[in-house]
């Protein structure tokens, strides 16, 4: 008898908005450093102040993301123009405790978060008796747990309003949809209740659909950045570290990335020379670019390559896309005429050295509608559109 087939496991949409220009918002309690992060990240100059809510409007910045591929795939192909990916990046002012209630500048500060696509959540990890800190101690865990809380308490106040609204209809008779939404809206409250965050719960298909029209803010992915002082940051030891790690691990797992600002300001002011000689005596790198790459991963984006002598341009999409989608962000006319995607891997061009030598090799492969694209595939269209608009 023939073995009985295994249902392949249901895809699920991705939770978070389905764009490619997503954003990434700096988020923490005040003066924990993130308006240093975000000038220093976009080098666009909003001095920083030794004052809580020195930033009062989100400022937000593009980013390019560093990428040695894309580097080498410019000095192979000596392009005219050479486009690289790019990250949104909000400088969003600092959150204290109360604010879902609007203490501070609360639910203003609350309303920024809910536009971005992910979380930089910066931990103060240095002391310095110089930097008031609102709650008069330097406490990283203690603040990851205030600003968690807020956010929930957001969370859970847009969901007690989604079931007020439905219920305030149940006299008139709620429709099949209706239900099913009050169904949910109250599953994800329940789960809220448990002050565990929404992008930690297992969601159906379904939900996941509801959930993306929320935008809820624990359901944004985060980065822990841990800002710490140049002496620890040098010596790669940092008294509170361990205990953000083991309350990250305990939280969802995400990834941890230890800075210090002030190492980072000093060597941006450097010549790059001096720079380089700096960094080595001391045995450590800028985390800048891990900072961007990982924040970049985080909101589920990835980006593929077009190259040629006229251009190399990364082309992001989400993670998940297939290729019809992805012809779409070049042209609506390569995703309605699609035909093929020849596509090479950028690991192959690198190790056999030019286009033609991988054609010859058999490896420049066609790809048809159901082929998922991959970060750094590099990839040339093949599309049809007759004057009538049809394929
Ligand atoms: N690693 C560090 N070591 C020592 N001082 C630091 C470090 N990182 C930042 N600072 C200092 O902390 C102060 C506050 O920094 P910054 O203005 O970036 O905070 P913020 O989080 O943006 O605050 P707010 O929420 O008020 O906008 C500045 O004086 C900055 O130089
Ligand atoms: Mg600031």
């Amino acid at each position: 008898m023939a073995p009985k087939k295994q249902e392949a496991p249901k895809e699920r949409p991705l939770l978070g908005r389905f764009k490619s220009n997503l954003k990434m918002g700096i988020v923490g309690m005040p003066n924990v450093g993130k308006s240093t992060l975000f000038n220093l990240l976009t080098k666009v100059g909003v001095p920083a102040e030794n004052f809580p809510f020195c930033t009062i409007d989100p400022n937000s910045a593009r980013v390019n993301i560093p990428d040695d591929r894309f580097n080498w795939l410019c000095s192979l192909y000596k392009p005219k123009s050479a486009v690289p990916a790019f990250l949104d990046i909000m400088d969003i002012a600092g959150l204290v405790r109360g604010a879902a209630q609007g203490e501070g500048l609360g639910n203003a500060f609350l309303s920024h978060i809910a536009a971005v696509d992910g979380i930089y959540h910066v931990c103060r990890a240095f002391e310095d008796a110089d930097v008031i800190h609102v709650e008069d101690r330097v406490d990283p865990v203690a603040d990851l747990e205030i600003i968690h809380n807020e956010l929930r308490a957001k969370d859970r106040a847009k969901i007690e309003g989604v079931i007020d609204s439905i219920n305030k209809l149940k006299s008139r008779g709620l429709k099949k949809e209706q239900l099913e939404e009050l169904e949910c809206a109250n599953r994800i409250l329940e789960h809220l209740n448990k002050e565990v965050d929404v992008r930690f719960g297992d969601w159906s298909a379904k939900d996941v659909e509801w959930l993306n029209e929320y935008q809820l803010l624990t359901a944004k992915p985060a980065v822990y950045l841990v800002n710490m002082s140049e002496h620890d940051f040098a010596r790669k030891k940092n008294k509170f570290l361990p205990k953000i790690h083991e309350w990250v691990q305990a939280h969802g797992g995400e990834p941890i990335i230890p800075f210090s600002a002030a190492f980072e300001n000093k060597i941006f002011e450097m010549p790059d020379d001096e720079k380089d000689k700096y960094c080595k005596e001391a045995g450590v790198i800028s985390m800048l670019p891990k900072i961007i790459t990982t924040g970049f991963k985080a909101i589920h984006l990835i980006y593929f390559f077009t190259a040629g002598e006229d251009e190399v341009k990364c082309w992001q999409i989400r993670q998940g896309a297939k290729a019809p989608q992805a012809a779409g962000t070049i042209h609506t006319d390569f995703e309605r005429g699609f035909i093929c995607a020849e596509v090479m891997k950028f690991d192959e061009l690198k190790e056999i050295g030019s286009e033609n030598a991988v054609k010859a090799a058999g490896k420049y492969r066609q790809q048809g509608k159901e082929y998922v694209v991959t970060d750094g595939d590099i990839i040339y269209f093949k599309f049809n559109v007759t004057s009538s608009g049809k394929k």
